[in-house]
């Protein structure tokens, strides 16, 4: 029998064309149509917040949708109901830490994208590829040199130029869980005082804040949180948790210092009279290892409770080897947060250097075009870093990808060149950027944005 496809004389069919589709800026007088577009695309309802409490978070200053210019009848669609979003994205002015000179750290401005999507019946045709590419041009003539998203798929974002700088790391460990962190941490743990307060608060939420920005100028990799987002981040709605407790924030203090903190939820869970209850920590942050012990023995021992699972820990965490390594917490790891160079030039003086360094970059970027070119990257034996454009002969061609893959100091070039993705024109190239470019500790994970 003859298996081969018959010849056929039918012409090849070309894709339909894309929609036309405009952007416009969305604002509070749009959130009806927002919402219905949120429920379509991420199919989840919070029962019990008001649509004004769920758009709470978004700055309308900096949140865009794309229409259809020309809307079609949506048969059975209720009469009056608005010609529904293709598609939205919004973003935050959000931070980050990034490295300094010689294993400094240095704060950053981010773009923090988020609440992207697109309307099921719009999709895979470019859509996304319209808002992101207007996204970065924005951020461009804003000049928000860095961009940092989190990815819902991991296939989405390398296209437009963002590589994944960051793990975010899940441990689970026992209740009871030994913490060795040896003696001089240990008794440097004993003068940490923690205390708990329910975390959905004003007055919480303004004390969160202020031991998250403190925590995140110590922490390679961390990602900070507006003030206006933090006004509402941790808001607690009773209908929606339904019978979860409500969220709790674990303070470390050091008299009046707040030096840490810890967002956590408990769920009772009982087998045969036997009380196994579980934690979850969503989020810990802390200016200082005794503080973060302190925070952790808290964590891995409260009453009634079997399981404690800590969210958005990075490869290297302490946490990880006070507990005894991969094996005993249970480590389980996936991307966090994905960098972008919007502006190669401004984002690579930005941050500093490890070493000296001296080589041209022949950075590819059809995204973003005015950074596609060579820059040549120059370093002292300060680790003070400048970036500029050049003519002369590249040393490491490279996406813009790869760099912001590197960005926080993990993910090294070399790594990224042996995997295919860079190509070393001059041998030795790759190797000088990684070191230059590495850090002393890996990045932590992004919060939750
Ligand atoms: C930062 C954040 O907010 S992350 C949240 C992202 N949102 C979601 O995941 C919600 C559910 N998904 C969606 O809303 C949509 O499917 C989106 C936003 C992921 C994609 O939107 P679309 O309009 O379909 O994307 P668009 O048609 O512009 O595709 C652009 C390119 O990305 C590719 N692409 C789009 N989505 C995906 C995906 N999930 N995985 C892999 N590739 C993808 C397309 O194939 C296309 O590739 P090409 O450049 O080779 O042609």
């Amino acid at each position: 029998m003859n298996h081969e496809s018959p010849a056929t004389t039918t012409p090849a069919v070309d894709p339909p064309p894309a929609p036309a589709t405009r952007l416009v800026d969305l604002g509070p007088g749009d959130a009806e149509r927002i919402m219905a577009l949120e429920h379509l695309v991420w199919f989840e309802v919070a029962p019990g917040v008001s649509t004004e409490e769920a758009l709470a978070e978004l700055d309308f200053e900096r949140t865009r949708g794309a229409e259809l210019v020309t809307p079609t009848p949506r048969v059975g669609a209720s009469a009056g109901t608005p010609a529904p979003l293709a598609g939205m994205y919004a973003s935050w002015a959000m931070a980050v830490t990034a490295p300094g000179p010689h294993g400094s750290l240095v704060r950053l401005p981010m773009n923090g994208l988020t609440w992207v999507g697109v309307h099921p019946d719009q999709r895979r045709r470019g859509v996304l590829r319209q808002m992101m590419t207007a996204h970065l041009h924005t951020a461009h003539d804003e000049g928000e040199a860095v961009a940092g998203l989190q990815a819902a798929e991991v296939g989405i974002y390398g296209r437009f130029g963002y590589g994944a700088a960051s793990l975010d790391v899940t441990l689970t460990l026992g209740r009871g869980a030994s913490l060795d962190a040896g003696a001089a941490l240990a008794s440097a743990a004993d003068q940490v005082t923690t205390h708990i307060v329910p975390a959905g608060t004003p007055e919480a939420m303004k004390v969160i804040q202020r031991a998250h920005l403190r925590a995140a100028e110590h922490t390679l990799g961390a990602v900070t949180r507006t003030d206006a987002m933090a006004a509402v981040w941790f808001r607690d709605f009773p209908v929606a948790r339904g019978s979860k407790e409500p969220m709790q924030v674990l303070f470390a203090t050091r008299g009046e210092d707040v030096c840490g903190y810890a967002l956590f939820r408990r769920s009772p869970k009982w087998e045969h009279g036997v009380p196994g209850g579980e934690v979850t920590v969503r989020e810990m942050g802390a200016t200082d290892t005794a503080a973060l012990l302190a925070l952790a023995r808290r964590v891995v021992d409260f009453d009634l409770t079997g399981t404690v699972t800590l969210d958005g820990r990075g490869i290297d965490d302490p946490l990880l080897w006070w507990a005894g390594g991969p094996r005993s917490a249970g480590l389980r790891a996936g991307d966090s947060l994905w960098v972008r160079l919007v502006d190669v030039d401004k984002a690579m003086t930005a941050r500093g250097y490890s070493t000296a360094v001296d080589l041209v970059l022949d950075v590819l970027d059809p995204v973003c075009p005015w950074n596609q070119r060579r820059w040549r990257l120059t370093a002292g034996a300060d680790g003070v870093g400048r970036c500029l454009p050049t003519d002369d002969a590249p040393d490491v061609r490279l996406p813009v990808a790869a760099l912001g893959a590197a960005y926080l100091g993990s993910r090294p070039i070399a790594g990224q060149a042996a995997a295919g993705t860079v190509t070393e024109l001059r041998p030795g190239a790759a190797a000088e950027l990684s070191r230059a470019m590495r850090a002393d500790v890996e990045p932590v994970a992004a919060i939750g944005f």
